[in-house]
């Protein structure tokens, strides 16, 4: 799956045009950080902006390991109108510092919306900033009764996922991740170029935004439709490449 980031209705609106290309609108605030929390406000009028059919994600922030303050912030994403719930677990040094921040997001958000879906995102360059390693994130998200395991860079200086957790890392998390039953989510300056390494491990969800913005700044830069839908159709075309690879000989 695709997942875009907008920071504004005005991108959304972009990201409508390309709907039929991308699978999550993910609602962020890239001033406020890697996985920076937008206002509730914008995180409805972007639901209200994009098709119905598509998922509506918002970011709940880099947060801190208060997990009653985090937990009532993911109730606010929710209640907006988003059901797949993002934590970047920014401020946790600690495996079980991160599963206690976790547990009461997954409660706060089901008991709201059982459906909801809830990712637990730890960072890739997570030895920059003293969080938990990026491997601890599919059992922190496991054992919190999360749905998906993420990982993401917290520092957009132009480095990528895959400097910081080189592909056969990424595999391993991906491993870990479906060995959990969970999805396996992949952000970070992610280019085209990475999208092979990504399919061949088998990523269930590819979160870009500085990849599909003009000039490839995802600062100042604004989503374009047709950046998305070429970014899709190297998606497809790797998918569909890998799947011939891989298939029995007949
Ligand atoms: O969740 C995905 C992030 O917004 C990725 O942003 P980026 O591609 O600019 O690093």
């Amino acid at each position: 799956m695709l997942l875009i980031s907008p920071d504004s209705v005005e991108e959304a609106l972009d990201c409508a045009k390309a709907a039929e290309h991308l699978d999550i609108v993910d609602v962020k605030k890239p001033d406020e950080g890697s996985l920076g929390a937008n206002f509730p406000w914008v995180i409805r009028e972007i639901r209200d902006a994009v098709p119905a059919d598509k998922p509506v994600s918002a970011t709940v922030g880099d947060v801190p390991y208060k997990p009653g303050t985090v937990a009532q912030a993911a109730l606010g994403a929710v209640v907006s109108g988003a059901t797949y719930i993002k934590v970047g677990l920014y401020g946790c040094t600690t495996p079980e510092q991160a599963i206690a921040v976790m547990r009461g997001v997954v409660r706060a958000v089901k008991d709201y919306r059982p459906d909801a879906f809830v990712v637990a995102s730890g960072y890739a360059d997570a030895s920059r900033i003293g969080c938990v390693n990026p491997l601890a994130l599919p059992d922190i998200a496991r054992r919190s009764g999360s749905d998906a395991a993420m990982l993401d860079t917290a520092i957009k200086d132009g480095t990528r996922l895959f400097d910081h957790v080189p592909p056969d890392v990424c595999a391993e998390f991906v491993r870990l991740a479906h060995e959990a039953d969970l999805l396996a989510a992949l952000a970070g300056s992610v280019k085209v170029a990475d999208l092979g390494a990504l399919t061949r491990i088998g990523t269930d969800i590819v979160g870009v935004r500085g990849a599909v913005c003009q000039g490839g700044d995802r600062n100042t830069g604004r989503i374009q439709p047709q950046l998305v839908a070429a970014f899709r159709a190297e998606m497809d075309r790797h998918a569909r490449e890998h799947a011939a690879a891989v298939a029995p000989a007949s």
